[in-house]
């Protein structure tokens, strides 16, 4: 549930009583979520080179792209939240006290009214999966597995779902070298993934906008999936040197028949929103206008649903099918693992980090 108007004037009024100050980093975030939560997207023309201080603000408020009101309001809210929860002795009352916050402010996950809301938070980067988010994820997953919400959200800020996962991730080296490289991704990739096939309550995917790789793949081991308009659904492997992963190798044939995959998983076909959902991998697609009101006004009738008959019945459809589950993660993420040494592959992501190449 995203954050109300009073929500966000109360989290304002709070800013002006925070006890520390939080310093410039977290003050320009603060101020770019502000006017984006107030007036929209940045339209104000650029600030000249040597105003400094207004370009710095500026530049601030433009990298939140066309992040909606609503979204930057949650965002200022989180924030401001977490400001104070720093800045306080902790109390044992507060609502998600024993919830470990992300390492990163690219993830922010919220919980209210049933609903545990994880939420893809780099809009700048189109909400491409670092490292680090991958982890954050894989944290998030399971403590809402075990907190008192009936449903789990994951969604993006901004005008894009994902991007998938960050091509920069390939470019830190350990000292291992490219081999060591790809085994840790490979071993980080199987315990994401298995995290989505053993989550035990209804998960939903809120498609904001245009999806990428592996945020594309996982929506098979959603519970349902709604999408805007404005999404699209993209698998572009065989462009990248690589293969598919997120079960899609056995879940996309599953769901949209063989040749239907395999246009998506080998030729890199992009679907529409509409698409996606005739195919059965979306399960309703929203006019982009009336998307995120329609869809959270569902999800919060739905959580209020018995939990436990709810997750009961998801463990009953998805068990039969888990053991093959983690087997196709497994050799999905072995196979990834040659993949990413491939000179297919590593050509594929020079090209895109040298600006050479877009999908
Ligand atoms: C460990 C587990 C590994 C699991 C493996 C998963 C496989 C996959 O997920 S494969 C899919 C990988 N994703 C891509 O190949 C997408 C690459 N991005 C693009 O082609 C384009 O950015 C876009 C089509 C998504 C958007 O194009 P648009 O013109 O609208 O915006 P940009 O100016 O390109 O993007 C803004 C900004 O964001 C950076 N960025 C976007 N996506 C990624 C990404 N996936 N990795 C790294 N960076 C990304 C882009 O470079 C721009 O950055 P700058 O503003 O600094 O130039």
């Amino acid at each position: 549930m995203l954050a109300s108007q009073k929500d966000f004037n109360n989290a304002v009024s709070q800013v002006k009583l925070l006890k520390e100050d939080p310093g410039n980093e977290v003050k320009l975030k603060l101020y770019a979520l502000y006017k984006q939560a107030t007036e929209g997207p940045c339209n104000v023309p650029k600030p000249g080179m040597l105003d400094f201080i207004n370009k710095t603000k500026w530049d601030a408020w433009n990298a939140l792209g066309s992040l909606s009101k609503e979204a930057a309001r949650q965002n200022y809210v989180d924030l401001v939240s977490r400001l104070s929860a720093s800045s306080e002795s902790p109390s044992p009352e507060a609502p998600a006290a024993d919830r470990k916050q992300p390492e990163s402010d690219s993830l922010v996950v919220t919980s209210e009214d049933g609903i545990t809301t994880i939420r893809l938070n780099r809009p700048a980067k189109k909400n491409a999966l670092t490292t680090q988010m991958y982890h954050d994820i894989i944290a998030a997953l399971q403590a809402a597995s075990k907190d008192e919400s009936a449903i789990t959200v994951l969604t993006g800020s901004g005008d894009y779902y994902c991007s998938g996962n960050d091509l920069t991730n390939f470019t830190h080296l350990p000292a291992g070298g490219l081999e060591e490289m790809a085994r840790s991704a490979a071993a980080l990739l199987r315990d994401f993934v298995n995290c989505f096939i053993d989550f035990p309550k209804p998960l939903v995917a809120v498609v904001n906008g245009p999806a990428v790789g592996i945020s594309v793949t996982i929506l098979g081991l959603f519970d349902v999936v709604y999408a805007t308009d404005r999404a699209s659904f993209h698998t572009p492997f065989s462009h990248l040197g690589q293969s598919p992963e997120g079960c899609s190798s056995y879940t996309f044939p599953k769901i949209m028949g063989s040749s239907k995959a395999a246009e998506m998983l080998l030729f890199g076909k992009k679907l529409t929103a509409q698409e996606a959902c005739a195919q059965g991998l979306v399960t309703e697609v929203f006019p982009d206008g009336t998307f995120q009101k329609e869809v959270w006004a569902r999800l919060k009738a739905y959580s209020k649903l018995p939990p436990n008959a709810m997750r009961i019945s998801k463990q009953i459809i998805r068990n039969r099918e888990k053991e093959k589950l983690h087997a196709v993660n497994a050799e999905e993420s072995s196979v990834l693992r040659e993949r990413w040494q491939s000179d297919e592959c590593m050509n594929a992501i020079a090209s895109f980090l040298s600006r050479k190449a877009k999908l």
